[in-house]
């Protein structure tokens, strides 16, 4: 199976997870698109009743075009299960997220919920974070400043541009600086360091978050949270 194969199969498996009456949590990206995609499907064909709380509002289109009822995150009790894709996923099944700079909506909505998948393919799985530049959500006002300070740490920050060279804007109107780390030998660290941070929205460090990963291929992989293995 080719990587967007693999997407789609862990995608699609994700999808029969959720039953009738969930409150479901709508991740953000390409692997995302096939679960969402999938629901849209089971909602109109097999009259699936759920209700989605969204990400972003790329999801949000897709789910609104598929008729899948949403709510705002402060309108609903509780969100049952969320399925979200990540960038990378180490052995402890941390991640880092927000390669699509949803990062912060994407925490809310997962520190919201009972359940947290992750939908991923094979390429994302790493027995250690790094692999992947480390997303930082940060206020537009002194982001230079505050690169600075990244630069200062041995961080390695790039802000992020569009193909037009504007700087990327969140859904939340905030830029994105890539932190282009080899590898993150001390996750919680750093996402303290990051937290207390003057400028720093959200950091795409996801510790303890996730519950299963589901690895797309031939044959579909559930890698549980050691947490939930006793
Ligand atoms: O901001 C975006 C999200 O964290 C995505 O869930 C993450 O980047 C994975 O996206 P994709 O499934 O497109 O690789």
């Amino acid at each position: 199976m080719n990587t967007l194969e693999q997407k789609s199969a862990a995608g699609k498996y994700a999808a029969t997870l959720i039953e009738n009456g969930m409150v479901v949590g709508l991740g953000t990206g390409s692997t995302v698109k096939f679960f969402v995609e999938e629901l849209g499907r089971r909602v109109n064909e097999e009259g699936l009743d759920i209700v989605g709380v969204t990400t972003s509002t790329r999801t949000a289109e897709q789910a609104g075009t598929l008729g899948i009822a949403l709510a705002d995150v402060d309108d609903v009790d509780h969100i049952d299960i969320t399925v979200d894709g990540a960038d990378v996923v180490d052995a402890q099944l941390n991640g880092i997220k927000g390669g699509g700079a949803a990062l912060l909506y994407e925490k809310v909505v997962a520190k919201n919920s009972r359940r947290n998948v992750w939908i991923v393919d094979a390429s994302k799985v790493h027995e250690e974070l790094g692999h992947f530049p480390l997303p930082v959500e940060v206020v537009t006002y002194g982001a230079e400043q505050l690169c600075r300070v990244f630069d200062n740490h041995g961080l390695h920050p790039v802000l992020r541009r569009t193909a037009d060279g504007e700087p990327v804007k969140t859904d939340n109107g905030n830029e994105i600086v890539d932190l282009h780390l080899d590898t993150i030998p001390f996750p919680s660290e750093l996402a303290n360091w990051l937290a207390n941070q003057v400028g720093v929205i959200e950091h795409g460090l996801f510790l303890n978050v996730a519950d299963e990963v589901i690895v797309g291929g031939d044959e579909i992989q559930v890698l549980k949270s050691p947490a939930l293995m006793y």
